[in-house]
């Protein structure tokens, strides 16, 4: 479907309209931190936010630089993957984010990047072991590998929900692809997608000098335990 053939809000509630506008400045403004956190070249990210008042979600145009993101180009999507509103085709990756959202009701935010460390560590298909406090904080264990997957269908979206429904992780690196996160919102999956791309890169360059000793498991629950239900409150 073309945007022009998109049937637009109308015959959603107000209530349904203003959550449109909220969520397309959230997501607008979310897209700004993948360059600053220097996650993305050109326009290889995308970041999407579900709605709560219908099921919809808002994720950006396909194909759009970041510096000419704005509210009112951000897309709205069923959780089918169908275009409702907007004036752009959404996101290359707006199937595999619609497939997360309808397979895993408690994620509110999925982000997708290249970023260079975390896309390195899936090129070779390799788990991030859990050798830092900070995944154990963040992802209460490895960053798990997802399987190759081809864009365009449900294939990349079942490989995330399959390896991400068995773990605590909020990231996935999507074997030869790159990695994807979740979050209750888009801004914990933008968190999170910055925080699986400082992990690879640590370990990366850790694992230069030698091999980095795994946390024993029962550390890493004490860790994530603490981080989740105590830091920050
Ligand atoms: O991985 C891919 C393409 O292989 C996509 O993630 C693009 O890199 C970003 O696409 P749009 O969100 O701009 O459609």
């Amino acid at each position: 479907m073309s945007a022009a053939q998109a049937p637009g809000l109308a015959g959603y509630s107000d209530e349904v309209r203003e959550e449109v506008a909220r969520v397309r400045e959230v997501v607008a403004r979310l897209h700004a931190e993948l360059p600053r956190w220097e996650l993305v070249v050109w326009t290889a990210g995308n970041v999407s936010q579900r709605l709560t008042t219908a099921d919809l979600f808002v994720i950006k145009p396909s194909g759009v630089t970041y510096d000419e993101l704005t509210p009112e180009s951000m897309v709205v999507c069923t959780l089918d993957g169908e275009l409702v509103d907007g004036t752009r085709s959404p996101s290359s990756d707006t199937a595999a984010h619609a497939y997360v959202y309808r397979h895993m009701p408690q994620v509110g935010g999925v982000v997708h990047t290249h970023s260079t460390y975390a896309t390195a560590w899936a090129a070779r298909g390799e788990a991030v072991p859990c050798v830092l406090t900070m995944m154990a904080d963040e992802f209460g264990g490895d960053v798990p590998v997802g399987p190759f997957a081809l864009i365009g269908d449900d294939s990349i979206g079942q490989g995330i929900v399959e390896t991400l429904s068995g773990s605590r992780s909020p990231a996935v690196l999507m074997r030869n692809h790159g990695p994807f996160t979740i979050g209750a919102d888009a801004k914990a999956a933008v968190k999170a997608a910055v925080m699986v791309e400082e992990v690879a890169r640590t370990v990366h360059i850790s694992r230069q000098l030698g091999e980095p000793t795994r946390i024993p498991q029962e550390q890493i629950d004490s860790l994530y335990d603490r981080y989740q239900n105590v830091y920050g409150r």
